[in-house]
């Protein structure tokens, strides 16, 4: 230990005793390889793919046909994206199912949602009999309506139970799950059906949220007529009862709408069939499960399409080998059905472990994620470093009001977890459990760097470098020096390409012009190849420490990569600065949200640093607060790192999914056209026009008389 290290806040009791340590121990004997430490486990895996990854299948027990090795081509770089076990068959909603025979009567999954005065569904607890029994009955009702291997299923909707079984069903018969959440805008919702054109769209009729109710059914008529080919068969479930609202009656809109391309069911209907056990259709390792968005802002957004046993065996790896979740959890991820943390979430049924659903507002009442925790016995809770915060802010003394007697892990993703939101979780939350801050994303519907039981958590920064992921900095060796974060080797959940996939993937994809199918492929080579070696290049600016207690080197996130500052040949992220300000000290002063950028001065040569900063209503950036802020960042970083600027807006620009979009603006506010923006991607478009203003005043301030971004 260095005067320069963190401190270390928490250590596990028993390390010998995790998952990641003894499957080491396993690897060690078979292979006769000494893998003392955990950075010795995670070389090994890097450098040896091919084994590790059928280690992990063995060690997990996965269900299906592994084939015989070689089971990836070690010589394939990233760029080359090859394919893994390329002999193996495997179900995924087989797998996710398994623990059914042998526990029917465990609960599966517990469905809860947010209430209103007039709406008050108690949880329902699903035992793994009965969900086996439900998947059966809506996979005949998909068979009934021609769904196929292949065939694309979406779900637009809350995060309830028939979400997760319209998933399991869709996987169960080799099909392809995407889905939107029910706070998608129609324009984002019509564009991402518009490009993958679903057999089958299974939604809600509405869901609550700040205890409101939200009515979908309004919107389908024009989701409808806007796309070019609407599912042949579209599924609606009465997620709010009909009585609630008469904006929402399922049988008004059933008996109303007959634009004749789209039959319209009733989702009690659809599913009247015998339970029993489904079927599985197994497919290859390399064949698509689902698609993802990603929230890129220009453009359309990018249709990222995950394969299937990737996507089984990594989120082994990542529940149960680094967070030994096992049957007993109860495993709680905040998310939505438009993240890809709702996989995540539902991949924790393979473990054994009973997965926690809630949709609603986390913060409307901000006891509730807590008031879960204690009523279901949480084990494991995941949420966002924006939620940490805001709990921080609004609803401090968590660990005095609530048991949270089972709570083991907090799980922070969606944005970096600030130093002192550490320090805030152990004091105010709960000293011995494992803070696991992860990353990794929609590109790669996982987590590469994140928690491992086995080892300490440090003061501000990730565990550690997954297993089987030589993630690395493009400072390389020098580690500590903030670099790009890439992956080096080729890894078994990199996407299959972007849809529409290469012809071999697509059955029906007759009509698909092969023009497209090429512009979706070079667009993925674009996306995430930049070097000659083929590394993955994965958008993000990472600084990655020497290795400490045998980690693998911490990692500590400091933006996106393309959202680097540089002002005097300063290098720093964004995150440099929001860590500073995401703190109830500025909270209590009135700053509710903050977003930096660079403002090219000098011909493009130097930049000058703009802190945009949204105030609670009522409250205004005053001159105590300006000094506060610049004081603050002075202190905890350096003087070059105070803002040249700091603005107050009336909103700070979010994706749908919650992330700040330091990029585009940076290249509004030097000048682009903020055409180049897709609204649809946005929750809060309407800002953007403020930015344009803005950035105009400030180039003419600073004599920039051609814009300097396009
Ligand atoms: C795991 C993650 O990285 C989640 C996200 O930020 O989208």
């Amino acid at each position: 230990m260095t005067s320069t290290d963190p401190e270390q806040l928490w250590a596990p009791a028993n390390p010998e005793s995790t998952q990641s340590a003894k499957l080491a121990a396993h690897v060690s004997q078979k292979y006769g390889v000494q893998l003392s430490t955990y950075e010795d486990f995670w070389r090994w895996s890097c450098a040896n793919r091919g084994d590790f990854w059928s280690e992990v299948w063995d060690w997990e027990g996965v269900i299906g046909d592994k084939g015989p090795a070689p089971y990836v081509d070690e010589s394939a770089r990233p760029k080359d994206n090859p394919k893994w076990f390329p002999n193996a068959r495997l179900n995924w909603a087989e797998n996710q199912l398994r623990n059914a025979a042998a526990h029917p009567a465990d609960v599966a999954i517990i469905d809860t949602c947010e209430h209103t005065s007039d709406f008050k569904p108690a949880p329902r607890e699903v035992s793994q009999k009965e969900l086996v029994g439900l998947v059966a009955q809506a996979q005949a009702g998909m068979k009934a309506a021609g769904v196929q291997k292949g065939h694309r299923v979406a779900y637009w909707g809350g995060n309830r139970l028939e979400a997760a079984v319209t998933l399991l069903a869709t996987t169960s018969l080799g099909a392809i799950f995407s889905s939107a959440a029910a706070d998608f805008g129609v324009d984002g919702v019509i564009e991402r059906l518009e490009q993958i054109k679903p057999h089958l769209l299974v939604v809600s009729n509405g869901c609550v949220y700040n205890q409101k109710h939200h009515p979908l059914l309004p919107l389908l008529p024009r989701l409808f007529t806007s796309l070019s080919h609407p599912p042949a068969n579209t599924v609606i479930i009465n997620h709010l009862p009909d009585e609630l609202d008469d904006k929402v009656s399922v049988s008004q809109f059933l008996e109303g709408w007959h634009d004749g391309h789209t039959k319209l069911h009733r989702w009690a209907d659809f599913v009247n069939h015998p339970a029993g056990v489904p079927t599985y259709e197994r497919i290859g390792f390399n064949d698509p499960i689902w698609i993802l968005f990603s929230s890129g802002t220009t453009g359309k957004p990018k249709a990222i399409v995950h394969r299937c046993g990737g996507m089984l065996i990594d989120a082994l790896r990542e529940h149960h080998i680094q967070g030994d979740i096992s049957r007993g959890d109860v495993f709680f991820q905040y998310t939505t059905t438009g993240w890809m943390m709702y996989q995540y979430l539902i991949a924790g049924l393979a473990t054994g472990a009973t997965v926690l659903l809630y949709d609603g507002s986390p913060l409307k009442d901000p006891a509730t994620c807590w008031n879960l925790i204690d009523a279901h016995g949480v084990s494991i809770f995941g949420t966002s470093a924006k939620y940490i915060e805001m709990v921080s802010k609004v609803y401090p003394d968590v660990g005095k009001k609530h048991a949270l007697a089972r709570l083991r892990q907090i799980l922070s993703t969606g944005s970096p977890l600030a130093a002192d939101l550490f320090d805030y979780v152990y004091a105010n939350i709960k000293q011995d459990l494992l803070l696991g801050s992860v990353s990794g994303g929609t590109d790669i519907c996982s987590v590469f760097a994140g928690r491992c039981t086995a080892l300490p958590v440090y003061r501000g920064e990730i565990q550690c470098r997954q297993l089987g992921f030589y993630l690395d900095s493009t400072s390389s060796d020098a580690h500590e020096i903030p670099g790009e974060l890439i992956v080096r080797e080729a890894f078994p959940i990199e996407p299959v390409g972007f849809w529409p996939l290469p012809r071999e993937y697509l059955p029906d994809g007759q009509n698909i012009a092969q023009a497209d199918i090429d512009a979706a492929q070079a667009r993925f080579l674009d996306s995430y190849f930049k070097d000659d070696a083929g590394n993955w290049y994965h958008g993000d600016f990472v600084k990655i420490t020497r290795s400490r207690a045998g980690n693998s080197g911490g990692l500590v996130f400091l933006g996106r990569s393309d959202g680097v500052l540089n002002p005097q040949g300063i290098r720093f992220g964004p995150m440099d600065i929001y860590s500073v300000l995401e703190n109830p000290a500025f909270a209590a002063r009135g700053i509710e949200e903050t977003l930096v950028v660079g403002l090219l001065v000098d011909g493009g040569n130097d930049e000058k640093v703009i802190l945009f900063v949204k105030m609670y209503d009522g409250k205004a950036l005053d001159d105590e607060c300006l000094k506060l802020i610049k004081t603050s960042i002075r202190s905890a970083r350096s003087a070059r790192h105070v803002p040249a600027r700091i603005v107050q807006v009336s909103d700070i620009p979010m994706t749908l999914t919650g992330k700040k979009i330091e990029v585009p603006i940076r290249k509004v506010i030097n000048g682009a056209p903020v055409a180049a923006i897709n609204p649809a991607t946005l929750r809060n478009p309407a800002c953007l026009q403020e930015y344009v203003g803005l950035g105009e005043a400030m180039r003419a301030e600073e004599g920039v008389l051609v814009p300097l971004l396009q």
